[in-house]
């Protein structure tokens, strides 16, 4: 009889060792099932305007003030020890102890990054996100992922919603607003980031457009920091309905499948993750047609999206996993995926491009200069 490997190990475990991977695999499971937990207690904190509330104390708040400034029903109050215990432990809120009289020591909470980047005015808040992610419209496809596998809808957010994600938006204007909002915080960071350290990507440029590019956050940014480059934004007429353009900037409603306008380059921020590579070959080439060919005048592409790396045995590090949810993500929203730089490399050479280079200057995602 053959046995395999790990048949093998399990038969030289002691009955203490079998017993210890046996919690352990109970723990893990536990922790798969409690996920949602950690999502929905941030979602709770948010709503409650917690990391606000924190804030304006401008130091150390004691619990007994902080359930005072809540707005909660007072039968609860014991509870918000519990929230905040959580929150800390899942790196939220800092806790320290500090006297309430000579006796009795109290927690009390301070902010940490990451939740000074759910203040409501921070302008780089990623509070919209959280709330877009965690509404209903978007959570109820999760739950009909298996539904989906079996059927032949193109994305679990079809099966359940009836259309695409895209369509859906332009339809309800709540999703559409909240979709945009998010995409414009997120745009915000993008782009300090690239006026700051990516000028030399820009500066020869005369005219670009930026293809999916929503209600203009870049693209209003990058006109500004290079008083010679004039910006258009192309997205779909729901989007940019009713938009104000000026002298360097100007909002184009259409279809990016259809054609897109001529300009030195073209980016595409956060657009060919939602697409199957099919899809993508078809922008590549509608963009291919916008830049023409003349790469010494600057023409090319330039993508920001992420490259992923291939996974390795025992890989456990929580970069990956977050390319992995929003991998996850773009296939119960969208038709899309997260590319390694093979495949990225692939779709570049079948859509006719000839060079390509990937700075991985984004945190998770590249800038991808892609060359005609
Ligand atoms: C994920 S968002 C990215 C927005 C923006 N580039 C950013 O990163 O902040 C994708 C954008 O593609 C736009 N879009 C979807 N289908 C399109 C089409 N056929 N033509 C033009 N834009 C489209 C959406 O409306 C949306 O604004
Ligand atoms: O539905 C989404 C959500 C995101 C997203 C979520 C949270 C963040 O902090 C950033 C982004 O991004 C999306 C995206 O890039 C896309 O092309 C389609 C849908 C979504």
């Amino acid at each position: 009889m053959k046995h395999n490997k790990a048949y093998l190990n399990k038969m030289d475990m002691t009955d203490d060792g079998r017993q210890i991977e046996l919690l352990n695999s109970q723990a893990h499971i536990w922790n798969h099932i409690f996920n949602f937990i950690n999502s929905m207690s941030l979602k709770c904190a948010i709503q409650l305007g917690i990391p606000d509330i924190i804030y304006k104390h401008g130091r150390a708040m004691p619990l007994s003030e902080l359930v005072a400034a809540l707005p909660i029903n007072h039968s609860k109050a014991r509870c918000v020890y519990r929230l905040m215990r959580i929150l800390v432990h899942s790196g939220f809120f800092t806790e320290e102890k500090l006297s309430k009289n000579a006796k009795e020591e109290e927690e009390s909470y301070l902010l940490t990054p990451a939740s000074r980047l759910l203040l409501k005015d921070e302008p780089l808040s990623v509070t919209p996100f959280l709330l877009a992610m965690l509404d209903p419209i978007l959570t109820k496809p999760w739950h009909h992922v298996s539904e989906w596998f079996q059927n032949d809808d193109p994305a679990p957010f079809d099966t359940v919603h009836g259309r695409t994600f895209w369509e859906y938006a332009g339809h309800e204007p709540r999703l559409n607003h909240f979709f945009n909002e998010a995409m414009a915080s997120d745009a915000r960071l993008v782009t300090k980031v690239l006026v700051k350290d990516c000028k030399g990507v820009f500066e020869r440029l005369h005219s670009l457009v930026d293809v999916g590019g929503g209600t203009g956050t870049v693209a209003k940014a990058i006109a500004d920091a290079f008083p010679n480059l004039r910006c258009t934004v192309l997205d779909l007429p729901h989007v940019v309905s009713g938009l104000q353009g000026t002298d360097k900037l100007n909002y184009v409603g259409g279809d990016m499948f259809q054609a897109i306008p001529a300009a030195d380059a073209v980016l595409l921020k956060w657009i060919l993750h939602d697409w199957s590579d099919e899809e993508c070959i078809k922008i590549l080439k509608r963009c291919k047609e916008a830049i023409g060919s003349n790469k010494e005048k600057g023409g090319k592409l330039i993508i920001i999206d992420m490259k992923v790396e291939n996974q390795k045995a025992g890989d456990h590090d929580e970069s990956m996993e977050t390319q992995l949810f929003f991998d996850m993500l773009m296939m119960i929203l969208t038709i899309g995926r997260e590319r390694t730089e093979q495949e990225w490399a692939k779709l570049f050479f079948d859509a006719g491009f000839n060079d390509y280079k990937i700075t991985p200057i984004l945190g998770l995602r590249s800038l991808i200069e892609v060359y005609p």
